[in-house]
Order: C-alpha cells, then sequence, then structure tokens
C-alpha cells in the first residue's frame, strides 16, 4: 500500500490525528519508537483502517512522494532525535512537520539545518488537546508554503470546521512563525483561564455562592458576549460530583501544572519589549500556587481575612461578568500587539485577522469573540492595538467602570485577583499620554549619568545633579 501521509508518535494527538485522517479518507501509516507502544495501539488504529509499520524504514518508503511526515512527540531533544532517524531516510523535496508544542526558535533552526538537504520543515501548532486532535483540531502551520501546498488538503480536512464552514487552518508564515502563534494562543490560553478562576475565587469568597450557583451564572454567561469553550466547561466542572456526592473541584490541590509555553510567551514579551501583563501574572500565579508550605506559613503569619460583599449580588455579579470581558480584551490586546511586534522582527508578514479566525473552533481558546477581532483587522490590518478599535473602544468605554469596581473590591476584601488587577492597571497606564517615567529616567541619570531625553528638543541629556 502506498499512504498520503505518515504519522510518528502514538501517544494521544499523534494516535487520534491519525484516526481523524483516516476518517477523511485519507491513507496513513504510522510508526512509534517503542515496540511496546506499537504492539498497544495496534487492535485500535487497525478498526481505524490506520496501518503501523513495523519498522521505521517501511513506514518512510511506504509513503507516496514527495513524502509527507507528521511528527507528534515530545518536544525538544525527543524531535531533534527523531528528525535525527528520519531525515537520512528523505530525499529533496519530502516534508517533515512537527506537530508539538514547539519553540520556535528550534523550529527556526531545524528549518535552517533540513532546508539545506533539501528536505522541508513546517512546525505546525495544534491546539485541540485529545478530543480536538480525534475530531477537528485547530492547526497552525509555518515553514515553507510550497510544501504546505502538498498537505494542505489532509489539514484543511481534519482541521475543525467554524459555523461558516471555513476549516481552522492557515498558512502562517515562513520557519518557527506557526509554533510561534501557538505560543501565543497558549499564552492567551494561561490568562484567559486564569481571569475565569479568579472570577470563581471572587463568587464563592466575596458573594458566598455554592458551587452549583457559580455553574448557573458561567453557563449564563456563556450564553452572551463571553460565549467560549473556556466558561463552558468551568460551568461543568463547577457541578461536576464524584461517586460519593463531593464536588471534584474541591478536592483538587491549589497547585498549577505548567509544560512551559506561558512562560515562553511572557518571556518572549520581555525580549521584543512588549507589554504581556496579563499573561505573565497568570505564569507567576501557576508559580505562586506551587508554593504551598510557604503560602501556609505566610497565611498563619498574616490570618486571611477575605470579606464578603454586601451590595446587591446581582448587581455584582453584572459587574464580575463585564469586568471579565474587558480585562479578556486587554489580555488579547497584549497577545495580538506582541503578534504584530514579532511578524515585523521576523519579517512573518502575519495576518492576524485570519489568525483569530482560525481559533474560533476547534481550539481551547475557541469563542465567539474571535470574529470580533477578525472584523477588527479586516477593518484596519494595520491596526496597532485592539482596544483602539471602534467597537471594542465601546466596550472598553462601557465597561471599565464595573473593572473598577471589581479590581477595588478585591483589594478592599483581600481576595487576590492579580489577573484582574493586572489589566486595569495596563489600562489605565496604556491611556496616559504622560506616565510617571521621567522620574525614572531622572533617577538612572543622577546615580549613574544614563542620560535622557527632553520633551523641549532632541538629543541625550545629562545633568550635573549633585
Ligand atoms: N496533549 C495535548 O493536549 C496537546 C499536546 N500537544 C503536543 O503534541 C506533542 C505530543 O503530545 P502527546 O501526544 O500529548 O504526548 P504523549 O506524551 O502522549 O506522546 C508523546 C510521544 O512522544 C514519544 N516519546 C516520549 N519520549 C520519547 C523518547 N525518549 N524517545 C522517543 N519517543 C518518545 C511518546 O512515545 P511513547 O508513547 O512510547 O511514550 C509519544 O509517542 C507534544 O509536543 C505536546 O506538547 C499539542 C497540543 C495539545
Ligand atoms: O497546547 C495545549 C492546548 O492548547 C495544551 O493543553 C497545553 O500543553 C497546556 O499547557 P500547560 O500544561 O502548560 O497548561
Amino acid at each position: 500500500m502506498i499512504y498520503d501521509i505518515g504519522v510518528i508518535g502514538l501517544g494521544v494527538m499523534g494516535t487520534n490525528i491519525a484516526k481523524n485522517m483516516s476518517r477523511k479518507g485519507f491513507k496513513v501509516v504510522t510508526y512509534d519508537f517503542f515496540d511496546d507502544v506499537r504492539k498497544n495501539r495496534m487492535n485500535e488504529l487497525k478498526q481505524e483502517n490506520v496501518d503501523i509499520a513495523a519498522s521505521l524504514e517501511s513506514f518512510v518508503n511506504d509513503l507516496k512522494k514527495p513524502k509527507n511526515i507528521l511528527m507528534l512527540v515530545k518536544a525538544g531533544e525527543v524531535t531533534d532525535q527523531t528528525i535525527e532517524k528520519v531525515a537520512p531516510l528523505l530525499e529533496r523535496g519530502d516534508t517533515l512537520i512537527d506537530g508539538g508544542n514547539e519553540q520556535y526558535e528550534n523550529t527556526r533552526r531545524r528549518n535552517i539545518e533540513l532546508t539545506e538537504k533539501g528536505i522541508n520543515y513546517i512546525g505546525m501548532g495544534v491546539s485541540g488537546g485529545e478530543e480536538g486532535a480525534l475530531n477537528g483540531p485547530s492547526l497552525m502551520p509555518g515553514g515553507q508554503k510550497k510544501a504546505y501546498e502538498n498537505v494542505r488538503n489532509i489539514f484543511e480536512k481534519i482541521a475543525a470546521k467554524a459555523d461558516d464552514g471555513k476549516p481552522c487552518v492557515t498558512y502562517i508564515g515562513n520557519d518557527g512563525s506557526g509554533h510561534y502563534v501557538k505560543m501565543i494562543h497558549n499564552g492567551i490560553e494561561y490568562a484567559d483561564m486564569e481571569l475565569i478562576a479568579e472570577s470563581y475565587f471572587f463568587m464563592k469568597h466575596a458573594l458566598k455562592m455554592s458551587n452549583d450557583e457559580m455553574s448557573d451564572v458561567f453557563s449564563e454567561w456563556n450564553n452572551g458576549e463571553l460565549n467560549s469553550y473556556l466558561i463552558e466547561i468551568t460551568a461543568e466542572i463547577l457541578k461536576f460530583r464524584d461517586e460519593e456526592g463531593n464536588y471534584v473541584l474541591d478536592l483538587i490541590l491549589d497547585k498549577a501544572g505548567q509544560k512551559g509555553t506561558g512562560k515562553w510567551t511572557g518571556i518572549e514579551g520581555l525580549k521584543l519589549g512588549i507589554p504581556l501583563s496579563l499573561i505573565t501574572d497568570s505564569v507567576f500565579v501557576r508559580c505562586l500556587s506551587s508554593l504551598i508550605d510557604e503560602r501556609a506559613l505566610i497565611s498563619e503569619a498574616y490570618p486571611s481575612e477575605m470579606g464578603t460583599v454586601e451590595a446587591d449580588k446581582e448587581a455584582v455579579l453584572e459587574d464580575l461578568k463585564n469586568a471579565l470581558y474587558i480585562s479578556k480584551l486587554m489580555c488579547y490586546s497584549q497577545g495580538f500587539r506582541l503578534l504584530k511586534e514579532a511578524s515585523d522582527i521576523y519579517d512573518w508578514n502575519l495576518q492576524l485577522g485570519e489568525i483569530s479566525m482560525i481559533w474560533r473552533k476547534g481550539c481551547i481558546i475557541r469563542a465567539h469573540f474571535l470574529e470580533k477581532i477578525n472584523q477588527a483587522y479586516t477593518n484596519d490590518p494595520g491596526l496597532t492595538n485592539l482596544i483602539l478599535d471602534d467597537f471594542f473602544k465601546e466596550i472598553v468605554t462601557e465597561n471599565q467602570q464595573s473593572l473598577r469596581n471589581i479590581a477595588s473590591s478585591a483589594i478592599k476584601n483581600e481576595i487576590p485577583m492579580p489577573a484582574f488587577l493586572s489589566a486595569v492597571s495596563y489600562f489605565d497606564s496604556m491611556k496616559q499620554k504622560r506616565v510617571s517615567s521621567n522620574m525614572v529616567q531622572a533617577q538612572r541619570d543622577y546615580f549613574g549619568a544614563h542620560t535622557y531625553e527632553r520633551v523641549d528638543k532632541d538629543g541625550a541629556f545629562h545633568t550635573d545633579w549633585f
């Protein structure tokens, strides 16, 4: 048999994407370096008309030319080791595709190394987890465009479809751009999740709401402008009970894990000098959550007095909903601002509107709201910051008081809501023509003769302060 595509790595993602491809009518062969994994997956994949090759050589030999291989293995060293084994078996014009959550610098490096051998290299962000991989993920491929054209049909068929029927995949740009876009997707995912978690915490402590009441509120929010996968699953999680009738959420240790993509996004914001406070704060909250013993000590030293908000509950919930909406917008405005900067610096020509469109379905941050982001970039493809768009400007203007109400209530009642506070600080700073940094410049010049620029004339100036 001659196969349309090969998939290496029979973990959850590789197995499910292979099944998805087969269900869409493609002939798929798979391979895993571990004998026991190939054996364990045999029956499951056979039922789906997916073959497992007995050796790496036969896996590669039986592929249609030019050969296309999708790797879904652990990012980093394992991907390098996989390339080392597979690349010698490929010919000029063949394409290796990495679907893992890889750092874009690694993808750029591999793209250069393999291009020298005549092999194309596509770094493709894949989102949607196990279920998305099977039924339709959002795909973010970057690399040689001509190589993408060879696999475009396969990826358009397996990708999630938005309500207008469009597949949630588009060619992103050169070298590491696909993995970069996935990294930003995950950074936004971190902040989106954190804002929802803080909303839950506020309802639980400031409003003393039960899990079922909170679940109902999130379900209701999911019917409006906040409609999104993350809000939907939050409503489900809140009311979910185990066999003994306990709420599972209440039994989960408050220690958040992380695999690195949020941290990479924060580092990239620092590298390019773009404020990404909501995303970095969300990464730091995960770090802080892991300091369980230290938090226990500090909570004994400073007993917590989280207060209850006595105002009209419905009005407070309305404020919370509005505050969540504009904080989410601040988070997206930061993420897209970084994409814009990276597009210029790395010469990727990223189509920000199209990127928002492929996140409408299939991925973790899928949301109704993304259509509005596309509209903003359609109206003005050079838009500097999303909050300058007319539609979003109206939302921010209308809802900013709600954000201030929730942020001050959080501070007054000792309820930790760092992402919400970050949103209000970002907004208040960005809307000042003049911020406090003239003082920082004066201090730098005072102690280190670092010089400063002036508001009234060009040049670098130094004052003899002593
Ligand atoms: N799970 C998710 O929701 C998502 C995951 N991703 C990314 O997709 C990629 C695959 O993820 P996923 O399927 O969840 O991961 P798994 O851990 O389930 O599978 C990873 C694959 O890598 C292989 N592997 C691990 N260590 C080695 C090694 N030392 N040598 C050779 N092969 C090795 C595994 O083989 P074996 O089975 O033998 O251990 C498996 O085939 C990752 O980069 C992940 O970040 C992207 C989007 C979502
Ligand atoms: O890529 C994903 C979804 O888009 C993964 O679910 C991601 O790995 C989750 O990241 P983390 O474990 O750091 O929360």
